[in-house]
């Protein structure tokens, strides 16, 4: 074995070796307590971008480690079983592909927040409606702005909430937010999801899909492991930022940036955050002798969740990065940071590698499959936050795909013109030109911030959270439209001192995303 990779389904990220040796996921979950069966996975990867799962069960960790296993081995869990009980679809495929009927009315291809919620929702409408995917457990430990997250009706999934939120850009002044945060349990929010999936009647399919192709009858054909093919009026594909291979993608776009972070949660002494605020950023100073050399090229800050005075999730961030910040040097960041404070860890619950890739192109939007979530470039350039965008707009876009299909609807008929033209109705509503609008003032936004050394870092941020409450939540929220994010544009301009100010008119008349920005803008 050369190096090791791992696929990792729900952040959207695939990693390659060269780049990411020292990656890997470790989770052991007593098998008592979880409803999982513990599965662990080791991930080979020869050099190449396609890593090999090989799976080996073990009857516990210490078996595990006696095998041979290393910090290298990725820990999955598999869900138990209330998908099984819906994986009827390969059994109802081959009873019509025997009898010759049935087509489906949506695949959808993912199992992650974005593909259940959307397999849900248009079940819900009635649709009849396939989910292929490997069934994986989450392994992101998600966070929320609570406000977001009661308004999808999905409190019960937060399981931990602070009061207020806070950041601290140097050792001066911190900024106390006025905003409740939550950590979502990756555990509730799956089987919540899972429920809504099973409830809504979707049928599941626990495999790999190796192709989509059309049919001379204007349906899409799912071609998945195993020769099995699922005839369907629409295919989605929500499996993610590494949906490349059932999708094409906008040429001459801007080049994809990539956030990365690096988290443990731990049991600490001297923890000198307090319990009751979550921190957002802390972009202070933390090695003031050393810090040129590890700022320059990548500023990160640190996103701390106390959940009790000593029990505390730490993950150092760097927020967007033209190159991938290595994992090591984060992780190297983290310690460093912590040393600096004073906190002795006592022990390592988990870690976390988080590789999240912002900006780039648009889908094509003329291309007959569709896509949702990460794969349709719903991920905040500006933030990496896409959770809260794919759950509150799954109804809205099943509500759309319920519309068009019972307007096209011919039983099991469809011509391929009409089948291109509906998807091209589905994809308007994903990204109407307003949407294209607010995306091409946030890649302005990533742009700028990529350019940014730590100072400017600090700077831009103590701006951007003097700006009225309700511009800066809904710029982080996704929810301004474009015309909001011009007065958001300007007022920023005008409580910024004078040297952003001219950065800010610089990058408007000399970055290519400023022009793109002006023509997205101009156009109707
Ligand atoms: C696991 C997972 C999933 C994950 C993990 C990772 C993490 C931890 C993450 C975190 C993150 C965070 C915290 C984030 C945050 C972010 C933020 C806050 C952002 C913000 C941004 C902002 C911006 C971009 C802004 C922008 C602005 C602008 C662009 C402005 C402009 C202005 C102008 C141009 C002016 C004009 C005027 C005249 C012409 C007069």
């Amino acid at each position: 074995m050369e190096c090791i990779g791992a696929r990792n389904f729900s952040t959207m990220a695939v990693f390659t070796c060269p780049r990411f040796k020292s990656l890997g996921r470790k989770r052991i979950m007593p098998r008592k307590k979880q409803p999982f069966w513990p599965i662990h996975m080791k991930v080979k990867c020869s050099g190449s971008d396609s890593c090999v799962v090989v799976k080996e069960d073990f009857a516990d960790e210490e078996d595990y480690i006696k095998a041979g296993g290393s910090e290298l081995v990725f820990v999955q869990m598999q869900q138990n079983k209330d998908m099984d009980l819906q994986s009827k679809l390969s059994d109802k495929l081959r009873q019509i592909s025997s009898a010759g009927q049935t087509i489906l009315d949506l695949v959808v291809i993912g199992c992650g927040p974005a593909g259940l919620a959307l397999a849900a929702e248009s079940a819900k409408l009635g649709l009849n409606v396939g989910l292929v995917g490997p069934d994986l457990p989450f392994t992101n430990n998600y966070g929320v702005w609570e406000d977001e997250f009661k308004d999808l009706g999905l409190q019960a999934c937060i399981e931990h909430v602070w009061s207020d939120t806070i950041v601290y850009l140097d050792d001066a002044d911190p900024i106390l937010i006025g905003r409740a945060y939550g950590r979502v349990s990756r555990h509730l929010l799956h089987e919540e999801l899972l429920k809504r999936c099973v409830e809504a009647g979707v049928l599941y399919l626990n495999s790999k899909v190796d192709r989509i192709v059309e049919s001379t009858s204007g349906h899409s054909l799912v071609e998945c492991e195993g020769d099995i093919v699922i005839p369907c009026r629409f295919v989605t594909v929500a499996s993610g930022a590494a949906s490349g291979k059932f999708l094409q993608y906008e040429l001459g776009g801007p080049r994809v940036s990539v956030q990365t972070a690096y988290g443990v949660e731990v049991e600490v002494d001297n923890n000198p955050y307090d319990p009751s605020l979550m921190v957002f950023m802390d972009y202070r100073d933390y090695v003031r002798h050393d810090a040129q050399s590890l700022e320059a090229k990548y500023p990160t800050f640190l996103y701390a969740m106390p959940m009790t005075k000593t029990r505390v999730f730490f993950e150092e961030t760097c927020l967007a990065s033209k190159d991938a910040m290595p994992f090591d040097l984060l992780k190297k960041k983290l310690m460093l940071r912590l040393n600096t404070l004073g906190i002795k860890i006592k022990k390592i619950y988990e870690e976390e590698w988080s590789y999240i890739p912002v900006g780039g192109s648009l889908p094509n939007t003329e291309q007959k499959t569709l896509a949702f979530g990460a794969a349709a470039s719903m991920v905040h350039p500006a933030t990496g936050y896409s959770v809260v965008r794919s759950l509150s707009e799954a109804p809205k876009c099943a509500s759309v795909l319920a519309n068009i299909l019972r307007q096209n609807h011919v039983k099991n008929m469809i011509t391929s013109s009409s089948a291109t033209s509906i998807s091209t109705q589905a994809w308007n509503t994903l990204w109407p030109q307003e949407r294209k609008r607010q995306r091409s003032f946030f890649l302005f936004g990533l742009a700028l911030i990529l350019q940014l050394d730590i100072e400017g870092i600090r700077s831009f941020f103590r701006a951007f959270f003097r700006v009225p409450k309700w511009m800066w939540q809904g710029f982080l929220g996704s929810s301004l439209s474009s015309a909001d994010l011009m007065l958001f544009a300007f007022y920023m301009f005008i409580i910024a001192p004078n040297d952003m100010r001219k950065g800010l008119i610089r990058h408007l008349l000399s970055d290519p995303t400023g022009a793109t920005m002006i023509r997205t803008y101009l156009t109707f």
